[in-house]
């Protein structure tokens, strides 16, 4: 099977309520996500004219609808982080969140939004998405 990845790049601000560490507080990061994909029909002969499982424009497109939209300069909490904070509510960038934006939990929101939208015959083979240079979280379809 052949599976095409694109990287997206998006910068986000959360904090981690009930977490005992710095990353309680409202701090930002540049997050890196890959997106692997791949044709259902599991292609190993050639693929016919123009030659792609999908074109990475339109990929491209489909992604930053569902995911780097939402999340791109935005200000990530939960509803519980804003219980304990209400101020914070009138912040004109705030996505609020049921849970907490860890990366752990961003990267399941970004698989459910992309199998929500991804075209018929495509399926979504593995998501990382990386929150600094050295920790990252990782979905991958065989594993579930
Ligand atoms: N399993 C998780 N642990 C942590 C998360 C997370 O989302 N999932 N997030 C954080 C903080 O948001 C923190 O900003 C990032 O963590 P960390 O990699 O520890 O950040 P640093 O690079 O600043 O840490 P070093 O100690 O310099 O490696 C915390 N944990």
């Amino acid at each position: 099977m052949i599976r095409i990845t694109k990287i997206f790049y998006f910068e986000m601000a959360h904090a981690l309520h009930g977490y005992n560490g710095a990353c309680r507080h409202i701090h930002g990061h540049s997050y890196e996500l890959h997106v692997t994909i791949a044709s259902v029909k599991g292609e190993d002969t050639y693929l016919q004219s123009p030659g792609f499982i999908i074109d990475f424009k339109e990929l491209k497109k489909i992604i930053n609808l569902a995911v780097i939209e939402k999340f791109d300069h935005k200000l990530v909490l939960s509803q519980a982080y804003l219980s304990k904070f209400p101020a914070v509510m009138l912040q004109e960038n705030l996505e609020i969140l049921e849970v907490e934006p860890s990366v752990e939990n961003l990267l399941l929101f970004s698989r459910k939004a992309i199998c929500k939208v991804l075209p018929p015959l495509l399926s979504l083979q593995g998501l990382k998405l990386y929150e600094t240079r050295d920790s990252y979280a990782e979905w991958l379809a065989s594993i579930n």
